[in-house]
């Protein structure tokens, strides 16, 4: 695959483990930030730790603003320290014995900057940051969110072409997070260059990234923006993520047949291979077959319940296996209790169908 010329990152990441392999296209232009999101051992870190010439390339290549840092075939590797790429890592990775100035000047300094003028520019990294009081602070007296701002501003100071972050948030506490959240997501708009965020936390990805591609063992399964990934997923995974049920069948105009045999009738019209989603909250739970509206109704048994929020998330299973959320009152009406068999019940109306191919 060709990138276009506004791309900044133009990559086909190939990397053999043994019994895993790696092979995805990204393309990343410059100012636009994507993430790269999916489930534990899809092969995110190894992408990353690829980009930052950390893991060598089986083939593919990676280009970054014209220049070729790696290509396995034409034997072109550039070493880590070489590259024009920032890495915050997961757990931020200062240097314990430098103080918070000395940590961010540190980048400047290997490429070449003389002491005083590193340090000036690193003095002004952190002003940025809101961290001017804690300059002179050794990593272990900074708080986390400060240490991570540290790390950002550490990746930064070297104007990188690619800026690469690795799960930015995970080590924080709930609070922190939203407050470093919106931080970050100022600072990745700010800065000139492409920017490429590893994940699992799909909010994360939304509200930090203009494009998500989503990885599963190894590949690419879904690519594109918050919303349409969101409205339109196409695997599991990433209907679990965005909170939808999911289910692939065949489709004869509003009639969707899926493997086992059960029809599910939607509100729209297709033919061939569909996907039909609808949200839990969509499913409504009934101790008699309901009657009404068009419908699809089905007895099920209730394989476990959970609090979702302020309501209880049901996971049912039977010809359909399917979450559904009630509120507390509806119930403790039902008298909800795992093993039990129940009719369960979606308007075709709340359904959404969407071709697969
Ligand atoms: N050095 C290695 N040798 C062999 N296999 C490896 C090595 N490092 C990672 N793997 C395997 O490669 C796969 C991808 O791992 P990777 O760490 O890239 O996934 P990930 O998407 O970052 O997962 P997580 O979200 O858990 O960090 C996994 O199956 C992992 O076990």
């Amino acid at each position: 695959m060709s990138a276009s010329p506004a791309s900044a990152l133009d990559a086909h990441i190939k990397v053999g483990l043994g019994g895993f392999d790696l092979d995805i296209n990204l393309t990343v232009a410059a100012g636009q930030v994507v993430a790269l999101l999916g489930p534990n051992g899809a092969g995110k870190t190894t992408a990353l730790r690829a980009l930052a010439g950390l893991r060598p390339l089986s083939g593919g290549h990676i280009r970054l603003q014209g220049d070729t840092l790696d290509d396995p075939d034409g034997n072109v590797f550039t070493p880590p320290e070489k590259r024009p790429i920032g890495v915050v890592f997961q757990d931020y990775l200062l240097f314990p014995h430098l103080s918070a100035l000395d940590n961010v000047a540190f980048g400047p300094r290997r490429h070449g900057m003389a002491k005083a003028e590193a340090r000036a520019l690193a003095a002004r990294w952190l002003d940025r940051m809101g961290l001017a009081e804690f300059v002179g602070r050794k990593p272990r007296h900074l708080s986390g969110g400060q240490a991570q701002r540290v790390a950002l501003a550490r990746a930064l100071a070297v104007n990188p072409a690619l800026l690469l972050l690795d799960e930015p948030l995970a080590a924080l506490d709930a609070r922190t997070r939203v407050d470093t959240r919106a931080e970050l997501h100022h600072h990745l708009h700010d800065h000139p260059g492409a920017t490429l965020i590893v994940t699992h936390d799909p909010l994360d990805a939304m509200m930090l990234a203009d494009h998500l591609v989503v990885i599963e063992d190894g590949a690419i399964v879904q690519q594109g923006d918050a919303q349409t990934v969101t409205a339109r997923p196409r695997t599991d995974y990433i209907a679990r993520l965005v909170g939808l049920n999911l289910y692939q069948g065949t489709a004869t105009a509003t009639a969707v047949a899926l493997p086992g045999g059960f029809i599910l009738t939607t509100a729209q019209t297709h033919s061939g291979q569909v996907f039909v989603a609808f949200p839990p909250a969509a499913v409504s739970l009934h101790q008699n077959r309901p009657e009404g509206s068009p419908r699809n109704t089905w007895q099920a048994t209730i394989t476990g319940v959970h609090r979702h929020g302020d309501n209880l998330r049901i996971q049912l299973g039977g010809p359909l296996t399917t979450a559904a959320d009630i509120t507390p009152a509806a119930a403790a009406q039902l008298h909800l209790t795992p093993g039990q068999q129940i009719w369960a019940a979606v308007k075709a109306t709340e359904t959404h169908a969407y071709p697969a191919e």
